[in-house]
């Protein structure tokens, strides 16, 4: 028998598949880890936009936590579009119940098409139940905004945001630069590490509105290597390489903003990382 770790989406589904659980699917596959799901809502959506979404209900998430602790051994999970403030509340009792390894949040506001993956008083429960759970929250730049209540500018209004976030409870916080390119077209993210050292990760900008879950695939891609046992600081880099290489080599999927290339090759290297 071959060992191999085990990691979990708690998210929504995207039946386009660029976005939500399958991104997250392809990006576990893609870096050789067992992905379970445990499946929070359903959306109809595609490169344009969601049509519709639908709530799974609370009692049944809670069934599907337990199905996955009574069994399987999960190292590190992420979350992704959580709806509404029931799903959130539902989400944080589980992970009470049946902790699941590192938690990784990816607190998913609106999707790019506009439409809002979760709700105004989901935000309250957000930052009240599941933050202070999180190993890693990856806030893009308008959810670091929402989360703090400000606006951010500049490199400092950025920096300031990861402590207030980290004060609610995060260990780590990644702020995403996806929304923003800077005046010489670079993406930078930055990241405040739980020992408080903290650094910005760059990569050149990619003229393109293919960036149907981008935020999903960098998530993902940071939990798959943590459940092999890196260390967070190890895995950034890549991370931000294989996001960057997945949007660069784009696919002829869809008429909007189209999906990701997740067959893309960037591995961490070896295990001195670890
Ligand atoms: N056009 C682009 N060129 C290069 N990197 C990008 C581009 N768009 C997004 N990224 C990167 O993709 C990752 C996800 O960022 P972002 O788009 O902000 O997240 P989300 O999908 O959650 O809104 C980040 O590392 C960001 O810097
Ligand atoms: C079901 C579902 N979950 C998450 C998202 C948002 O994904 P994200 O990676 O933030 O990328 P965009 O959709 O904003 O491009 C989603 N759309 N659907």
């Amino acid at each position: 028998m071959i060992d191999v770790p085990q990691v979990i989406t708690i998210a929504s589904t995207d039946a386009s598949g660029g976005a939500g659980i399958n991104a997250d699917l392809k990006t576990f596959h893609n870096q050789g880890v067992y992905a379970a799901t445990i499946v929070v809502g359903i959306t109809a959506q595609n490169t344009y936009g969601v049509q519709d979404q639908h709530p799974i209900p609370a009692n049944f998430i809670l069934e599907e936590f337990k199905s996955i602790a009574d069994d399987l051994d999960i190292k590190a999970a992420k979350t992704g579009a959580l709806l509404d403030e029931t799903r959130v509340h539902a989400v944080a009792q589980g992970w009470q119940a049946y902790n699941l390894g590192k938690l990784i949040i990816d607190p998913v506001m609106v999707a790019k098409g506009g439409a809002h993956l979760l709700s105004d008083p989901a935000i309250e429960a957000l930052k009240n139940e599941l933050i202070p759970l999180a190993f890693l929250i990856t806030p893009n730049l308008p959810e670091a905004e929402v989360l703090v209540g400000n606006s951010l500018e500049t490199n400092s209004d950025i920096i300031n945001a990861a402590i207030k976030i980290q004060k609610m409870g995060a260990d780590n916080v990644l702020i995403k630069g996806g929304h923003r390119a800077s005046t010489n077209n670079e993406y930078a993210d930055y990241i405040l590490y739980e020992d408080g050292s903290s650094e910005w990760l760059t990569t050149p900008g990619i003229k393109t509105n293919r960036t149907h879950g981008t935020g999903d695939t960098l998530s993902s891609f940071i939990t798959a290597n943590l459940a092999k046992g890196y260390n967070l600081k190890s895995i950034m880099p890549q991370a931000k390489e294989f996001t960057y290489e997945a949007i660069r080599q784009t696919i002829n999927v869809g008429h909007g903003h189209g999906p990701l290339n997740h067959w893309v090759k960037v591995t961490m290297e070896t295990e001195d990382n670890q």
